[in-house]
């Protein structure tokens, strides 16, 4: 190995200098010492790959001087040179950890030189387990079991709270990215509290909830008569969160002619009630999430690319329940614990098959799955641990579901239970009924996602909210 630096140490110069000629046609950095206490004036200045060292020596013996060695420079590789009758001591000094190997005089030069490298190769494992290990302490020391509104300790999410963290103090757009039920909500108030502009609004807002013809309202308000239903001048919301932050949801859903409104208002702070041309300024941090992939969104035109490019100066990217190792299991216990809360129950936790269950589960819906389900199971048990056929019920894993794969795949809508023509006796079903069947069937599979649901459907998530918003009137 090139460039090592070894020390060569012994009271005898004539060793020392017959060590030295053995290795003088290797690449290695050699110096010598004449005693243990020069060696260890010489180790303050200078780092030492190797010290060969004579264990007979006046003053200090090559046990001590290694005893010293190995608490000052434990990373540097200790050899003893010793005479045959020395071998019990350094067996013990390998026992205890302060010699690494030794080399019996006479050596042979050949040998030397293959101990010598045998010796840096562990040296270099040594160091690399030396800064594994401090890796992981720092790691394990920084390691948060929680974050911000978040629960879980995995790996991955730790790299999303650090993102977090230092996103946050900026006044730069963030665009969070990651599958329904993930916690891109979550992300953005975490955000938002971490913030300078944690006192003032945090306002969010469903571009996929609002029909397009409201939307701009929403955004910019309005005035009294702008249009039929504007019995009012109204705030939007660019003005209900002035100094503080606005999070649009699910953005790729809002109409591509409004998002070049949007755009300008981001790059101008100014924008127009609807039915004013009064030209109004405003401070508004955004935070812009999609559960679909941007670029394809980008790709389909439903949204625009300029706008995805100056919102996505951060961009954070939430992993899928089931890239989160055990988290599925902490969030599971802290949802029973808040649902027994609730629901007045007592329930001290999951059977071990329910929790291998749960742990195996691809979680489509992730978060916000676990939580209903957990909601559920809550509900259906009476004894005092969540047994796996209820989970296995409430997650209906016996009958059709959806396809547990990316939770960004598109769900396909199993076959509805029953005929969507006719009932039992032959007769005819009004239509609305059939509908609002395919509907609720669609959203009960999509647990409870109105925008999945509305993508199985074919239709836009606002008609499915128009819809259930009708049923309700
Ligand atoms: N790590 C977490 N710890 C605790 N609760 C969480 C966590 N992540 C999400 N949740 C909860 O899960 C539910 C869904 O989270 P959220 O609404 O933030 O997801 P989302 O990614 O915005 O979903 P969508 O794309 O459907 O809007 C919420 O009730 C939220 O509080």
């Amino acid at each position: 190995m090139s460039n090592a630096k070894i020390l060569l140490v012994d009271d005898e110069q004539d060793i020392l200098d017959a060590l030295q000629r053995a290795l003088r046609k290797q690449s290695f950095d050699v110096s010598t010492a004449i005693s243990g206490f020069k060696a260890l004036e010489f180790l303050k200045d200078n780092a030492v790959d190797i010290v060969v060292s004579d264990l007979s020596m006046p003053g200090m013996t090559g046990i001590d001087l290694f005893a010293q060695i190995s608490e000052l420079y434990p990373e540097t590789v200790r050899l003893m040179l010793t005479a045959h009758s020395d071998l019990d001591h350094v067996l013990e000094a390998i026992n205890t950890g302060r010699v690494w190997g030794y080399l019996q005089k006479p050596w042979d030069n050949q040998n030397l030189i293959v101990i010598l490298n045998q010796a840096l190769k562990a040296r270099d494992t040594a160091t690399e387990n030396a800064i594994l290990r401090k890796t992981l302490m720092r790691y394990q020391k920084d390691r948060k079991p929680s974050f911000e509104g978040f629960i879980g300790d995995s790996v991955v999410m730790q790299f999303v709270y650090s993102a977090i963290e230092k996103a946050a103090p900026s006044s730069a757009s963030v665009f969070i990215t990651g599958p329904s039920g993930a916690g891109k909500e979550v992300a953005a108030e975490a955000l938002h509290r971490l913030s300078k502009r944690r006192n003032k609004p945090f306002m969010a807002i469903n571009c996929a909830a609002i029909p397009s013809e409201l939307m701009e309202s929403e955004i910019f308000g309005h005035l009294k008569g702008a249009f039929s239903g504007a019995t009012s001048n109204r705030d939007g919301l660019a003005t209900l969160a002035n100094e503080g932050t606005l999070f649009l949801d699910e953005l790729g859903e809002m109409d591509i002619l409004l998002q070049a409104k949007l755009l300008r208002f981001i790059q101008t702070g100014e924008f127009s009630r609807v039915g004013s041309n009064k030209v109004e300024k405003s401070n508004i941090r955004f935070i812009a999430a999609t559960n679909r992939d941007p670029l394809q969104a980008i790709a389909d035109k439903q949204l625009r690319e300029d706008l995805f490019y100056r919102l996505n100066v951060i961009g954070i990217d939430l992993p899928a329940l089931k890239y989160r190792d055990d988290d599925v299991l902490q969030l599971a216990i802290a949802f029973l614990n808040e649902f027994c809360e609730e629901e007045d129950k007592l329930i001290a936790g999951f059977s071990q098959e329910a929790q291998v269950l749960l742990s195996n589960y691809d979680w489509p819906g992730n978060i916000r799955q676990l939580r209903n389900l957990v909601h559920s199971c809550v509900i259906m048990t009476d004894g005092p641990l969540i047994e796996e056929d209820v989970v296995k019920q409430q997650l209906k894993i016996d009958r059709p579901v959806l396809p547990a794969t990316t939770a960004s795949a598109k769900p396909t809508v199993m076959a509805h239970t029953t005929s969507p023509q006719a009932s039992s006796n032959g007769e005819i079903i009004p239509l609305a009924i059939i509908e609002r069947q395919a509907i609720e069937n669609a959203i009960a599979q999509c647990e409870e996602n109105v925008v999945q649901a509305a993508s199985a459907l074919g239709v836009s998530p606002s008609t499915l909210y128009r819809k259930i918003q009708q049923w309700q009137d």
